[in-house]
Parts: structure tokens; C-alpha cells; sequence
């Protein structure tokens, strides 16, 4: 019998479900793959906001991964909110073993809102310790900036910037455009060599909670599932574009998407 492909998300809990560990684990359900998780973090979120963070301990978070990676294992595995420096060096010291897994690295930073999901004085375990075992890394536009201390308001410097983020060390470079602005959303991969950019409608709507979380969760699933590097971007695209298209229109606030969307 042929194996389920099996993806772990390392990242915080969203109490309202859109964004984090709960996205993550939808949308691996729905592209078929078996999900795990390791929480770093319980974050008390709704549609409206963020209301709380409460890191767990390193050692909780080092002996969730330690655990399923040697008893389950794992063929793709993806980090999100990671919420501080001491956190950061337990997850790559845990996954640092385990160099066949496929590691997608979502840098999370600040949630839309504006609420701080990693500390400052992080972002150099980020990129010293984590990145480089990354095959491909997904920041957002801020979180772009942060890490090249570039400004990134087109898409001529969206490249510079992922040029930028590859000399860090990072295999694969996916520079998401959604926080810039214009009638289209356009994607760029960067491998070191060539761009592959993917271009879409930008869609006018509010429900845009823990799109990073479900795009990069879906390319997770992907590369789990053995579907090579730009085929599986293509997907894990398609599938954020349905999802916001069909959002159940949920809360107050800034609503999740709907992790139940079908791509063809
Ligand atoms: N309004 C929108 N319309 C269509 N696609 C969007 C929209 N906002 C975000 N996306 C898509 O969602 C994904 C996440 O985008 P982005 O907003 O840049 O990241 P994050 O959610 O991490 O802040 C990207 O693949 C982007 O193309
Ligand atoms: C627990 C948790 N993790 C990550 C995020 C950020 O998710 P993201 O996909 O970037 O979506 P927005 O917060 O920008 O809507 C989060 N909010 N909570």
C-alpha cells in the first residue's frame, strides 16, 4: 500500500481558526495529506484581532517535534509564528537531523492587525539558524523588508529583494505581493537563477485572515506529496485564490478563508 504523505506545521495556535496551526492542519487535510503539528505558541485570536500570546516552553516545543519525527515521521514539514529566539534554535536544532524533510519557512512576523508575533532581537536566529535548512522560504512583503532592511514597493525591487534573501542562503525564495497595491497580486519564485512569477486578480474583500498560513501550508502538503517546487507553488496559488474567492464570510472583522476550496 502506497504511504500517506505526512506534513507537520510547527507554529502558533489561532483560537479563531484562520490563521496558524488551525489553517495549516485544514488545508493539509484537504490536499490529502496526514498532519502533524507542534504548537509554539497559544495566541487568543478572533476575526478582530490578537488579545493574547502565550508562548509554550522550548522543551514543549523541541519534544512535540522530537517525538512525531521519530516515531511518525515526516516527508515536508513547515514553520510559522516561532515567537522568539530561543524557540527558533530548539526548532532547528530539532529538525537539523532530518535534512531529507522538506522545509518551508514562513517567516512570520506581525499579524495583520499589528500584533507582534516574533520578537525583535529573532530575526538572526531566523536567518542564521533556520534558513538554511529551508527549501524555500515565503515572506510577505514587511517581512521582505525586515529581513533585507529594503524598501519593496514594485515588483522590480520584490526581486531585488528576493536576490537579497537567497544570498542569506535560502535554497528557494517566494516572495508573496499581497500587501502591495494595484488590481493584481503577483507571486515571484526565486531558485537562484531564474524568477517564476505568478500573476492573479487581486480580489476586493476583508476576509484575507491567515493567507500566508494556508498558502504555505498548501505548498507544504505538496511537497510532501513529491509534486517538484514550481508545480507545487502553482497549486498552493490556485488554492489561495478559491479560498479567499469562497470565503465563508465569518466575525466582525478580517474573516478566515475557506480551507474546504477545490482546485481542479
Ligand atoms: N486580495 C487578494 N486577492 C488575491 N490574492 C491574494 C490577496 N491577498 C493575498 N493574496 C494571495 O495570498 C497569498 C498570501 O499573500 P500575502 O498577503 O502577501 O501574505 P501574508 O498573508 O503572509 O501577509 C499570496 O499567494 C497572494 O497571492
Ligand atoms: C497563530 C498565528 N500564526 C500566524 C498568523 C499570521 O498569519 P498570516 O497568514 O500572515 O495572516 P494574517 O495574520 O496576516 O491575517 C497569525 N495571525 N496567527
Amino acid at each position: 500500500m502506497k504511504q500517506v504523505a505526512r506534513a507537520l506545521t510547527i507554529a502558533g495556535s489561532d483560537s479563531g481558526g484562520g490563521a496558524g496551526i488551525q489553517a495549516d492542519l485544514k488545508t493539509f487535510h484537504q490536499f490529502g495529506a496526514y498532519g502533524m503539528s507542534a504548537i509554539t505558541a497559544i495566541t487568543v485570536q478572533s476575526t478582530l484581532g490578537v488579545f493574547g500570546v502565550y508562548p509554550m516552553t522550548t522543551e514543549a516545543v523541541a519534544q512535540q517535534i522530537h517525538e512525531v519525527l521519530r516515531d511518525i515521521g515526516a516527508d515536508a514539514a513547515k514553520t510559522g509564528m516561532l515567537f522568539d529566539a530561543a524557540i527558533i534554535r530548539a526548532v532547528a536544532d530539532e529538525l537539523r537531523p532530518y535534512n531529507k524533510l522538506k522545509l518551508v519557512v514562513d517567516p512570520v512576523m506581525i499579524a495583520k492587525g499589528g500584533a507582534k508575533l516574533l520578537q525583535d532581537d529573532a530575526i538572526e536566529a531566523l536567518t542564521k539558524g533556520l534558513l538554511p535548512l529551508a527549501e524555500v522560504v515565503t515572506p510577505n512583503v514587511p517581512e521582505a523588508e525586515c529581513l533585507t532592511g529594503m524598501q519593496i514597493r514594485n515588483a522590480e525591487q520584490m526581486r531585488e529583494a528576493a536576490k537579497a534573501i537567497h544570498a542569506l542562503g535560502v535554497r528557494n525564495v517566494m516572495m508573496k505581493g499581497g500587501h502591495l497595491e494595484g488590481d493584481e497580486v503577483r507571486d515571484i519564485l526565486y531558485d537562484g537563477q531564474a524568477f517564476h512569477e505568478i500573476v492573479h486578480e487581486r480580489i476586493q474583500t476583508r476576509h484575507t485572515h491567515g493567507t500566508g498560513c494556508t498558502f504555505s501550508a498548501a505548498l507544504t502538503a505538496e511537497l510532501a506529496k513529491g509534486t517538484p517546487l514550481i508545480e507545487a507553488v502553482e497549486k498552493a496559488n490556485r488554492f489561495i485564490f478559491e479560498a479567499i474567492k469562497t470565503a465563508p464570510e465569518l466575525g466582525g472583522g478580517h474573516g478566515p478563508t475557506n480551507h474546504w476550496a477545490v482546485i481542479e
